[in-house]
């Protein structure tokens, strides 16, 4: 069962107000083997701005670490469905991941892809995030995109160095992600 902790960058108010969001689309059937998480990063920029970036399947290296290219197979258009073959840098005990579009729900602001393939230790991954505008503190614009995700605890690993690991990069994209949103946003005409 996901741990009930308000994930770090939420307050526990924000945390409730989520709730809702975190019920309908954050909630996995963890099986034995497998380990999840959800994370959390605050923006400085509305949700739709955010929503912007992260909703192009065919480009996460606009908001990714790691990845040094990614093609959509079949060069068709981005709907639930279509695959990207991603090559990573090297370094990483990881050289390519073949990715499924799951779901990518412009009014929700829900997206979410399963890797299906590739040269990795990160087996069965699959993760579903979500933006939304945080309730005004002042007139400060403030957006919060949670990530979670559902993952295969390899061989010979234990469930927290496969949490550790997966959780210190989503953990990484999702500060980039902030870092080109707010950028956005401060370029934005307000
Ligand atoms: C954790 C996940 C990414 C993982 C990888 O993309 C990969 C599929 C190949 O390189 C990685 C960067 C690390 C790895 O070992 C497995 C986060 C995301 O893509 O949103």
């Amino acid at each position: 069962e996901m741990e009930e902790e308000v994930p770090a960058g939420l307050t526990a108010e924000e945390y409730e107000d989520l709730r809702p969001r975190i019920e309908s689309h954050h909630r996995y059937g963890v099986g034995p083997g497998q380990c999840s998480s959800l994370l959390a990063q605050r923006v400085r920029a509305p949700a739709a701005t955010v929503w912007s970036v992260i909703r192009r399947f065919d480009r996460p290296q606009v908001y990714k670490h790691f990845i040094r290219s990614c093609v959509v197979k079949g060069g068709g258009e981005i709907r639930p469905g279509c695959l990207r073959d991603v090559c990573v840098v090297s370094g990483l005990p990881a050289s390519t991941s073949t990715e499924r579009l799951d779901l990518l729900d412009e009014d929700l602001r829900v997206t979410g892809f399963s890797i299906v393939g590739g040269e990795h230790r990160l087996r069965n991954y699959r993760s579903v995030t979500t933006v939304d505008d945080l309730r005004g503190c002042g007139e400060e614009i403030w957006a919060v995109v949670l990530e979670s995700y559902v993952v295969d605890v390899p061989e010979g690993n234990t469930e927290d160095d496969t949490r550790f690991f997966a959780d210190t990069v989503v953990r990484l994209n999702l500060q980039k992600l902030a870092t080109v949103a707010e950028a956005m946003a401060a370029a934005e005409p307000s």
